[in-house]
């Protein structure tokens, strides 16, 4: 194993390639990551339901944590007062942060963007807030976070071209000032966020003009907001060749485990997506038999836990009927259960991936675990 120990600064290396998938590590003063990554979401400085503990424990070395709602609970300068996020949670490993810009534009009733930022109202309480790409990077940096990502302006698709290169364009002049408002901060990275939508002459357009920046990771935005997954592939396509290869490349809120064999497997090195945590909470179980809905009275006497081969406690050593039982009630323990077993299986197809690249086996790998996805009750 290479030595993957913390180091003073940010560095990304790639240790494998099968194809255009790679398999390496970031390193940073607070830890390794391990890629491809999948980043559990820890929104409120939670990821809902497990113990800081509990998701180290599973596999994962970086979680994100959400500007928009720490901004306005518990608060970015309360927060650094009581010695910032990771020692809020627990949590001593990396952590990356979202700028916020996508999470008011999907939560916040009353909001109004314009050149200089976006204008909102809190969904929480009501009362008005104002995130300027500057602001954002000031609360990531309030907040502790290790990544930090530019505040952009993702277009929901379909959307016209016009509005799809408007976006796009302010997503680049807010690039550059938080790149100015970020500084040298060794240790630590902002990331740029490529725009552009369906148009691969804006995704080309976007990625380049953040590559001038020379900025320490990129991630591809504006994707899994509504188009087929073929245009999501087909945009990463369009993306890829024009990242450099020695950084990282993180997809934003991507996504299924489908999704992530399919991106990994065109050069995508981390992901986060609530999907595990929530669909855990409605009682949805991901397994390499496919996806177990547990609420369904098909499960009532099946004595047979989720999986037995599974090094995680929650699907190995409880039945399904007993899962089925604590759906059915609503009870706690059931979202505990399901939320740990999604998030293991997620880090256990991760860590298959990364072996599998290292092997140069990857589509192997990706054949097989499909294979397994079908083998599921219908
Ligand atoms: N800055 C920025 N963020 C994006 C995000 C949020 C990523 N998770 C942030 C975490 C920080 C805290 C919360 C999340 C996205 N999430 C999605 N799709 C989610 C699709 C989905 C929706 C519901 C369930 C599953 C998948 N597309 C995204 C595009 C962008 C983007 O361009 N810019």
């Amino acid at each position: 194993m290479t030595d993957h120990h913390p180091t003073p600064d940010f560095r990304f290396r790639v240790d494998a390639t099968d194809g255009q998938a790679r398999t390496g590590a970031i390193t940073m003063p607070r830890g390794v990551v391990r890629t491809p990554a999948f980043m559990p979401v820890g929104t409120a400085a939670t990821v809902k339901a497990m113990y800081a503990d509990q998701v180290r424990e599973l596999g994962a070395d970086i979680v994100l944590g959400n500007t928009y709602h720490l901004m306005l609970r518990p608060g970015a300068e309360r927060m650094a007062r009581l010695g910032g996020l990771h020692h809020f949670m627990r949590w001593d490993g990396p952590i990356l942060t979202d700028s916020g810009g996508f999470q008011v534009m999907s939560l916040s009733a009353l909001r109004k963007l314009d050149a200089d930022g976006v204008t909102f109202r809190s969904h929480i309480d009501g009362t008005a807030h104002r995130m300027s790409p500057e602001r954002s990077i000031e609360i990531q940096g309030l907040l502790g976070s290790d990544i930090q990502m530019q505040l952009d302006e993702c277009v929901r698709l379909p959307a016209p071209p016009e509005a799809i290169e408007k976006a796009m364009r302010l997503s680049l002049r807010w690039a550059e000032r938080c790149r100015t408002a970020f500084g040298e901060q060794p240790g630590k990275a902002m990331f740029g966020i490529v725009q552009g939508g369906d148009v691969p002459d804006l995704r080309v357009a976007s990625a380049r003009a953040l590559v001038d920046l020379d900025l320490k990771g990129y991630a591809i935005g504006g994707l899994a907001v509504g188009e087929p997954q073929a245009v999501m592939l087909a945009m990463i396509e369009t993306v890829e060749p024009h990242l450099p290869a020695h950084k990282p490349r993180y997809l934003m809120g991507v996504g299924t485990p489908d999704d992530l064999l399919r991106s990994v497997e065109r050069g995508v090195d981390m992901f986060d997506c609530v999907m595990p945590t929530r669909a855990g909470r409605h009682g949805l179980a991901y397994t390499r038999h496919g996806r177990i809905n547990l609420r369904n009275a098909r499960h009532a006497e099946d004595t047979r836990p989720l999986d037995e081969a599974s090094a995680c406690p929650a699907a190995r050593d409880y039945s399904r009927a007993y899962l089925h039982h604590l759906v059915r009630s609503d009870e706690i323990l059931g979202m505990m259960l399901l939320t740990w077993n999604n998030l293991a299986y997620y880090q256990d197809l991760m860590a298959g991936m990364r072996a599998a690249i290292r092997e140069g086996r990857f589509l192997t790998f990706a054949a097989e675990t499909r294979a397994g996805w079908e083998r599921a009750e219908a």
